[in-house]
């Protein structure tokens, strides 16, 4: 039986991996032809952004190689426009081609002002590998560019023209960027972290003219103000590319009309990706368009399909120093209700809406690791009426999928959203096809092909699933978007090399953005501080701002004041003091702390280094990435359990390792008997005194990451507990990536490994010598403030907090 003839109109996204679909079913049904506008093979358009910002090459985004096309029979006419469709046939300049059956793929065309002077010189859109080349040589010749649109692809787009050495402005309509991804919050932070990296932002400003002679100079804008410029970019927006359709005789409204089945009014004739409409929704985001291809591959080769019933799509911004995720509804409404976390310190924000019991909307700036899981719950509706906001929100710590995580996702949950690939189908190409290494499941299954944000899940359900046989290289995890190092990296280099400042690692790792932004400041600062403790000097600068004022700020923007009281201990004499400051400044609330100290809240920032003077104590560090408390039960000297001495354990321990800076606060707690009255399986470290010695636990937390500490091992004495103690916190300073609480280093890296090490005399004590140098470097912070004229005037007499 003679093959039928298959032609698709379009060599993009959709079209192509409609065709793959379609090979993939039926492999000897059709003779196929393709028409390509574009003189290329079919590539990731999505990575275009990463192209202008050089991440990736032109060749490193090619999805089907020439060979492709060969190996599967496949007519590609590249370089040549479809003008005509008749009954049966389509016609490009040079081509005639018959079908049997036809397939619209024309994607979309970005949309361009009707603005005299759009046709200038040096007016372009940003669409194709020719746009990004006509960026690329502009830049060279040229230095102002100006995009127009602050939505995902203009901003993408200016941080590229940004990275190739141009001046760029983003002019934008409404008054915050993004206004269709996020609410005014997050965008606020977004363009604040934007400024800072250097792109200049005009808001509120409608363009009218573009001006120059053959060539663009400038822009007009209605309210009589101008800005030059040397090069234009239009992102303001896309059209289906639906001409061609229209012309056929197809029923078209905003993109080519089709039903579930991506039938469009025409027997023969289809449509998939941005061009078609289906139920009056076009998309532009490549995971619907997928969908879309699979239930026409389906439907063409006769195969049977569920209908297409349209998606819901979640979008991420591809920009280095950038984390957000947005999906669903973004404003509040008076039908819904919202959990919101916002820690601008931290640069993290997270909103979720709700509306009868169902998440609506997520807006996730600064950390999207619960990204995966919430879209889950958005897309499938799920019930949360049994959660806490606790569960639905994570801590912001950065948050890594763990073990358990993985084990308890469903087998249909979503793990590349580009791609629509499930958690099922992952673990299946593992199991039944031998795959090892994320590149393999991509191969496979098309996993983490597109943008790739799925990479690090793929990576944690291989790993969970194969074990030690799990291939990690090709998933290394970059500290953040301003470089592709991962942590363990920078720390090797930063001692091959030894470099010894901020500026120094970022240049001599080539740092793609070279003021660093505000994930990765803190992180070299610290590990600068931990690798070299005697020469490193503090950038106080790139900490956290909460660290560099050495305060804790509240939500009416006054302070916290919390003193340290060594293992929960006070005296009638310090309490005296602590009542007179708190008169002497209105201090509005005393309260004691869930680490039993007493805090002053409500202190105005103006008063702090007074407070500080009058109270005469040293800080709490309630605010830091360190030692936090040690809680301790009244023990053998009150309690008649008791059977050991706990106050004075953790006395001695808090005045030790007090001020060590850590990847993330540290907690300690010491009980005396196994009631555990100070609660000390659910702390960093933690001490049950028992008969004749002390229980060691680690890797415990109570907060949100809810976990009881795991057993290390029993010791007989005070100074084996401090030894011990030593050279857990050592190991956990030297190993941990930064922001990374115990509970979670632990899962990764192994209670055993983490046992066995610590089994070692010599390792202990090399573990321990390190840290007493590192215990050197400290100074008590709020005596030094009261003392250091120059301090006090930096930061709490002028400082902004920004
Ligand atoms: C810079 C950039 C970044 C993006 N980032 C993301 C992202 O992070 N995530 C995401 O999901 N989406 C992203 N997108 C959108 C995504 O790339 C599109 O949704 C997807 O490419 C659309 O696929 P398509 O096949 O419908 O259209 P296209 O990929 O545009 O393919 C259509 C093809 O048809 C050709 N064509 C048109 N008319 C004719 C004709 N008459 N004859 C012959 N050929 C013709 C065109 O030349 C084109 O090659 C991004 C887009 C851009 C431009
Ligand atoms: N990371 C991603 O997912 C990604 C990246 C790039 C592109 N894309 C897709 O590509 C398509 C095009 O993106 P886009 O950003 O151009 O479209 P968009 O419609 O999402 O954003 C256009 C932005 O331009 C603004 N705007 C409109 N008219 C304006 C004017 N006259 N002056 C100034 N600003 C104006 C709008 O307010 C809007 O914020 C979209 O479908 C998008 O989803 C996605
Ligand atoms: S832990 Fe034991 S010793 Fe300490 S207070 Fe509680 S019961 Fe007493
Ligand atoms: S989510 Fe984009 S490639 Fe997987």
């Amino acid at each position: 039986m003679s093959k039928k003839k298959l032609v698709l109109v379009g060599n993009g996204m959709a079209g192509v991996r409609t065709i793959e679909e379609i090979i993939k079913l039926a492999p000897d049904k059709y003779d196929i032809t393709i028409f390509g506008e574009e003189p290329h093979p079919n590539y990731n358009r999505i990575q275009l952004s990463n192209v202008l910002q050089g991440k990736t090459t032109l060749q490193g985004i090619i999805m089907n190689d020439w060979d492709w096309y060969k190996e599967n029979n496949i007519n590609l006419l590249t370089g040549e426009e479809v003008l005509k469709i008749e009954e049966d046939k389509v016609h490009s300049k040079n081509h005639t081609v018959d079908f049997d059956e036809l397939i619209i793929a024309t994607g979309s065309k970005p949309f361009i002002l009707p603005i005299p002077g759009a046709t200038k010189e040096g007016v372009i859109g940003f669409r194709t590998i020719q746009d990004c080349k006509d960026m690329f040589e502009t830049s060279t010749a040229y230095k102002r560019a100006v995009v127009i649109g602050g939505g995902l692809l203009g901003l993408e787009a200016a941080r590229g023209l940004l990275d190739l050495g141009m001046d760029v402005h983003v002019v934008h309509l409404p008054s915050y960027l993004m206004e269709k991804q996020l609410d005014p919050a997050a965008s606020t932070m977004l363009q604040k972290e934007l400024e800072q990296q250097g792109i200049k932002f005009l808001m509120n400003k409608q363009t009218v003219e573009i001006v120059g002679n053959t060539r663009v100079e400038g822009l007009k804008f209605i309210d009589g103000t101008s800005i030059e410029a040397d090069l234009v970019v239009m992102a303001i927006g896309i059209v289906p590319n639906s001409n061609l359709a229209k012309e056929t005789g197809l029923y078209v409204n905003r993109g080519i009309v089709v039903n579930d089945f991506m039938e469009t009014n025409c027997e023969n004739i289809f449509a998939v990706g941005e061009c078609a409409e289906h139920r009056e929704v076009t998309y532009g985001l490549v995971a619907p368009l997928y969908e879309q291809a699979k239930v026409l591959a389906a439907r063409i080769t006769g195969k049977p399909t569920k209908p297409y019933e349209g998606s819901v799509t979640g979008t991420q911004l591809k920009v280095a120093g950038i984390d957000l995720f947005s999906a669903g509804e973004i404003l509040d409404d008076p039908s819904t209700k919202s959990i919101k976390m916002h820690n601008e310190f931290d640069g993290v924000y997270k909103k979720i809406l709700i509306r009868e019991n169902r998440i609506v909307g997520i807006v996730l700036y600064g950390d999207t690791s619960d990204s995966t899981k919430l879209f889950r719950m958005l897309a499938k509706k799920e019930d949360i009426s049994n959660l806490t906001s606790v569960a639905i929100l994570s801590n912001g710590d950065g948050g890594t999928t763990t073990s358990d995580d993985i084990s308890t996702m469903p087998s249909d949950e979503i793990v590349c959203g580009c791609t629509v690939v499930t958690k099922g189908t992952i673990v299946q190409a593992v199991k039944e096809q031998g795959v090892t290494s994320v590149e393999e499941v991509g191969g496979c299954t098309n996993a983490g092909r597109s943008c790739g944000r799925c990479k690090p899940l793929i990576s944690n359900i291989l790993s969970h699933t194969l074990g030690d046989q799990f291939k990690a290289t090709s998933t290394k995890k970059s500290l953040c978007g301003c470089t592709t190092n991962s942590r363990e990296e920078i720390v090797a280099e930063i001692k091959e090399k030894g470099l010894t400042t901020i500026k120094e690692v970022m240049y001599v790792l080539g740092w793609k953005n070279e003021e660093g932004c505000s994930k990765c400041r803190p992180a070299l600062n610290y590990f600068l501080g931990m690798i070299f403790p005697e020469e490193y000097i503090d950038d106080r600068n790139s900490r956290l701002v909460n660290e560099k004022l050495h305060a804790n700020i509240q939500k009416d923007g006054t302070y916290s004041v919390v003193p340290r009281m060594y293992g929960g201990v006070t005296s009638a004499q310090d309490l005296k003091k602590i009542a007179e400051v708190a008169e002497k400044y209105n201090v509005p609330l005393v309260k004691l702390t869930g680490g039993q100290r007493i805090g002053l809240f409500g202190v105005k920032k103006e008063d702090l280094t007074s407070v500080w003077k009058d109270l005469d104590m040293p800080s709490g560090y309630a605010y830091g990435k360190t030692l936090r408390t040690v809680k301790t039960c009244v023990g053998s000297q009150h309690c008649r359990f008791g059977t050991q001495d706990s106050m004075s354990l953790g006395i001695e321990l808090e005045k030790k390792f007090e001020r060590l800076d850590t990847p993330h606060k540290f907690k300690m707690g010491v009980s005396a008997c196994p009631r555990n009255c100070a609660e000390a399986g659910i702390k960093d470290i933690g001490f049950v005194g028992i008969d004749g010695g002390w229980e060691i636990y680690i890797a415990g937390n109570g907060g949100t990451d809810l976990r009881a500490g795991d057993l290390l091992c029993t010791v007989k004495t005070k100074a084996e507990v401090m030894e011990i103690t030593g050279a857990f916190l050592q190991y956990y300073r030297e190993n941990a990536n930064y922001l990374e609480r115990t509970s979670n280093w632990i899962e990764r890296v192994g209670l055993d490994h983490v046992r066995q090490l610590l089994d070692n005399k010599e390792m202990i004590q090399e573990l321990n010598q390190r840290l007493d140098t590192s215990l050197k470097r400290y100074i008590e912070p709020w005596k030094e403030a009261v003392e250091n004229n120059t301090v006090k005037e930096t930061y709490y007499t002028k400082v902004q907090l920004t």
